[in-house]
């Protein structure tokens, strides 16, 4: 059972995406981070990406002037930090630099990614990494590393001086998802899904190791040191028995609440429309 609160921080990202499918700004970013923050969002988080499709630095540097006037909503920026001919997001340090917000997540993504899918391979990137985290460390902005629930890279989060590990949860959310489409999660408590044993076929065998993984994660994390975050394809479903994790810090969210804010308000949308479109008698 959860027993400590988790920050909620918005994504944004899908809003700037469907502004950027035409000329404007609408919808505007900045107002939508101003609703979430009005019904209770703790914080709002972007990721501005290589290719531009979505959050821009404009957008991050408009956030940053909004945020500074609320001193108690974090802003988090993601990114993959490494620049040059390998082709990942010219500027990401440049816009931390200029925009100093809470936390700076740093995400290992190629150029051409769709989305995020791993976390950072410390064994090999952690001697770019370092000096990374101690420039942002150094400018008071607080350093999460995207990571994979694996614990020596974790081990390797902290001898790099990051502050907090930010778990990568999609493989967490597809095996959830598995199991809700092969009916299996009807029955089981949260309990049994820590300690019943499964037979092999069984798609909660997948979920029971995921969550077990990223358990274990979390509290070698706290162990070491290291505050805990979570994200990537949490939703409305996955996130009660993700959160049954304890002390995980904050959960970052925009695709499945983005989407989520289309079915529960398309239909009182289509209402308005329609009393515009029928006389009235
Ligand atoms: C690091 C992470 O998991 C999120 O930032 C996620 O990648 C969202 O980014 P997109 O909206 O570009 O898919
Ligand atoms: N860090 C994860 C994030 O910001 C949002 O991921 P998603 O909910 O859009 O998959």
């Amino acid at each position: 059972m959860k027993t400590t609160s988790t920050a909620l921080s918005v994504n944004l990202n899908k809003i700037a995406l469907l502004r950027n499918s035409r000329e404007g700004n609408y919808p505007s970013v900045i107002e939508h981070a101003k609703r979430c923050i009005a019904h209770g969002a703790d914080g709002i988080t972007v990721h501005p990406r290589p290719d531009q499709r979505h959050i821009r630095p404009g957008d991050c540097h408009k956030l940053a002037s909004l945020l500074k006037t609320m001193p108690d909503i974090e802003f988090n920026i993601e990114g993959n930090p490494f620049e040059g001919p390998e082709g990942n997001y010219p500027g990401f340090i440049e816009i931390i630099k200029s925009t100093l917000p809470d936390q700076a997540t740093l995400v290992p993504d190629g150029k051409n990614q769709l989305t995020s899918d791993h976390g950072f391979d410390l064994i090999q990137e952690g001697i770019r990494v370092a000096p990374l985290v101690k420039t942002l460390k150094s400018l008071g902005v607080r350093v999460s590393l995207f990571m994979d629930p694996d614990l020596e890279q974790i081990r390797l989060a902290k001898e790099i001086g990051a502050d907090r590990i930010e778990l990568y949860t999609g493989p967490y959310a597809a095996a959830y998802a598995q199991a809700q489409e092969a009916g299996a999660l009807a029955h089981p408590s949260i309990e049994d899904l820590f300690s019943t044993s499964f037979e092999s076929t069984s798609p909660l065998v997948t979920l029971q190791r995921q969550l077990i993984a990223h358990q274990k994660a979390a509290q070698y994390a706290n162990e070491i040191g290291l505050g805990v975050n979570a994200g990537h394809d949490l939703n409305l479903d996955n996130l009660p028995l993700y959160l049954s994790i304890q002390n995980v810090l904050e959960v970052s969210i925009g695709h499945a609440l983005t989407v989520d804010s289309l079915s529960m308000g398309m239909g009182h949308a289509v209402e308005q429309y329609k009393t515009i479109c029928t006389p009235s008698s």
